[in-house]
């Protein structure tokens, strides 16, 4: 457990084995249809600096700044990484974005995971491979409280839950550092809508 105000983190930095880590890590880098998307930021059409795949249950439909994607059906090798994260989280999920962070240019930045197709309070767990990055926290209405930084290394999990994505922020910073890419996997749960 990380002690956060309004949040609820939970770190295992050895969630898988680094053999296993680092056999993951070769089969998505390859076997994974990467894309890199555009998204609507003021008003104009900007790639995002790292790539993406996302996969899920059949009516898990990934929407943000404009951009709906249908979910790529699950592959053996991510239930199986999905089995392991619910099992030390204790949650279950539907879904998982995957991002690839090339190099140091590439981030992630400012926002919460905060759409309201996850619910209230959504439970997202985050799971590294390949290169340790930075990742940072910060709350979003008191600016006494200290942000909050966690160095994410290959198989290593965090769990955001409670107040994390309603309160906070999180980001991915860019790194001058030369550096090695890293794979990121957030499992997340969609709520059913009506249909
Ligand atoms: O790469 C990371 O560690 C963070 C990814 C993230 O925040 C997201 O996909 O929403
Ligand atoms: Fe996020």
């Amino acid at each position: 457990m990380i002690p956060a105000q309004d949040a609820q983190l939970q770190f295992w930095s050895e969630a898988l084995t680094p053999t296993d880590s680092e056999q993951c890590f070769n089969d998505l880098i390859a076997s994974t249809p990467w894309r890199q998307d555009k998204i609507q930021l003021f008003g104009r059409r900007i790639a995002i600096p790292r790539l993406q795949a996302w996969y899920g249950d059949t009516h898990c439909h990934y929407s943000y700044s404009g951009l709906n994607l249908a979910p790529l059906p699950w592959t053996p090798q991510l239930l199986q990484l999905k089995t392991r994260v619910e099992q030390l989280s204790q949650h279950t999920f539907n879904c998982v974005l995957l991002n690839l962070y090339r190099n140091g240019s590439d981030s992630n930045g400012w926002h919460s995971d905060d759409e309201p197709e996850l619910g209230e309070q959504p439970v997202i767990a985050s799971l590294s491979l390949g290169e340790t990055r930075r990742f940072k926290l910060r709350h979003k209405y008191n600016k006494a409280i200290k942000g909050i930084t966690i160095n994410l290394n290959s198989g290593s999990l965090l769990v955001m839950s409670g107040h994390s994505q309603s309160h906070w922020q999180h980001c991915l910073p860019k790194t001058a550092r030369q550096i090695e890419p890293r794979i990121n996997l957030t499992f997340r749960n969609i709520l059913h809508g009506p249909n």
